[in-house]
């Protein structure tokens, strides 16, 4: 649905070239949700404004379901932005119109007939629950019901894609789930492409299929999330996984453990149906192994659910290699540590 190709982005500050972007290389499929993450100033407000061309890249291709956006004249340009909605950080909702009107908004400018348009307005509150909303004005709503506003606002001329410019940080940790929750209901049942840009992989884990991490204008590290979250490569990834991951006291745990004896430490993956097996019981009983658990977590990514615990084997050197031997022909992802 989207391929960015070689996008270079710079801007002209000062008469100086500073680079935001350099040299993106992206395949975003119809249909999955996928998630930018990278720290401030890495370039994810830019790359996600290329998307639909509200800043013009330097070189490279914008293809939008087979359109390279960058070709196109002004009225064409125009007409394929009505296929991409976009949500914003701060809303970006006029304050002296209502809900409802601010939802006809783009309706209104693509000339559509009265009837059709309160119609849609009609569908669209209901999508987002706001039906009891519809003649208040902005400043008498939260946060999250004028992100609400906003996601209705951008699907009202039914894009194919819808750009999420980090449309969660300005929200409570509770009212973010939620508006996570209702960008994966929109995107079952509209089937709708969702990019979004974060700097929390905690909403990357929460609903999106695939991630691309960014740092300095370049994609470091891409893939599922699945593949990305358990076996983060890049040294920026590792970070962002941490944010989740409790590393901290894992680390101190592990050096004091370390420090007090020759143990075995490993940190075991499981995924999808093994997490709720009793794998790692069934196998210690076999070897004879004692071990004891250091950390551990069982939680689920997006529909997919993992357990990663981290265990300290007290066997004899030969028991837990073959402990291990026997986990890892279970199909279990073993690290020593
Ligand atoms: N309009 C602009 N004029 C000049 N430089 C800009 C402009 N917008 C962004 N930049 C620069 O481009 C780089 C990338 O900025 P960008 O806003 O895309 O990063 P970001 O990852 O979205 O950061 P944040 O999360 O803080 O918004 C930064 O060095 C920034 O200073």
């Amino acid at each position: 649905m989207i391929q960015l190709r070689e996008l270079h982005k710079s801007y002209l500050v000062q008469g100086n070239n500073i680079p935001a972007l350099m040299g993106i290389n992206l395949s975003i499929k119809k249909g999955e949700i996928y998630g930018i993450i990278g720290h401030s100033g890495a370039g994810k407000s830019t790359l996600i404004r290329c998307m639909n061309l509200l800043e013009r890249p330097t070189t490279g291709e914008v293809m939008i379901d087979g359109v390279d956006l960058t070709k196109l004249d002004d009225r064409k340009l125009q007409e394929q932005r009505r296929h991409i909605g976009m949500i914003f950080q701060h809303f970006n909702l006029l304050s002296s119109a209502t809900v409802g009107e601010n939802i006809a908004f783009p309706l209104k400018l693509a000339k559509r007939p009265k009837a059709e348009i309160k119609k849609k307005v009609d569908e669209l509150l209901k999508l987002v629950g706001l039906e009891d909303h519809r003649d208040k004005y902005p400043a008498q709503l939260s946060g999250g019901q004028k992100q609400r506003v906003g996601i209705a606002r951008a699907l009202a001329n039914d894009p194919k894609v819808l750009l999420c410019d980090e449309a969660t940080s300005a929200l409570d940790p509770q009212t973010t789930n939620s508006i996570l929750a209702l960008l994966l209901d929109i995107n079952r049942k509209l089937g709708l492409t969702i990019v979004l840009i974060t700097h929390e992989m905690q909403v990357i884990r929460q609903i999106c299929d695939r991630v691309g991490v960014i740092d300095g204008g370049l994609i470091v590290e891409a893939g599922d999330v699945v593949e990305v979250f358990l076996k983060p490569k890049h040294p920026t990834t590792q970070e962002f996984v941490e944010q989740v991951a409790d590393s901290h006291e894992l680390r101190e745990a592990v050096a004091y453990e370390k420090a007090s004896g020759n143990r075995t430490i490993a940190r075991v993956t499981f995924l999808g149906e093994q997490t709720y097996k009793p794998i790692l019981f069934q196998t210690m009983q076999e070897t004879g192994t004692v071990f004891s658990i250091l950390q551990g977590t069982i939680s689920r990514m997006k529909d997919t659910p993992y357990g990663q615990l981290v265990v300290e084997l007290e066997g004899s050197a030969e028991q837990n290699s073959q402990t291990i031997e026997k986990l890892r022909q279970r199909g279990l992802e073993v690290e020593v540590i």
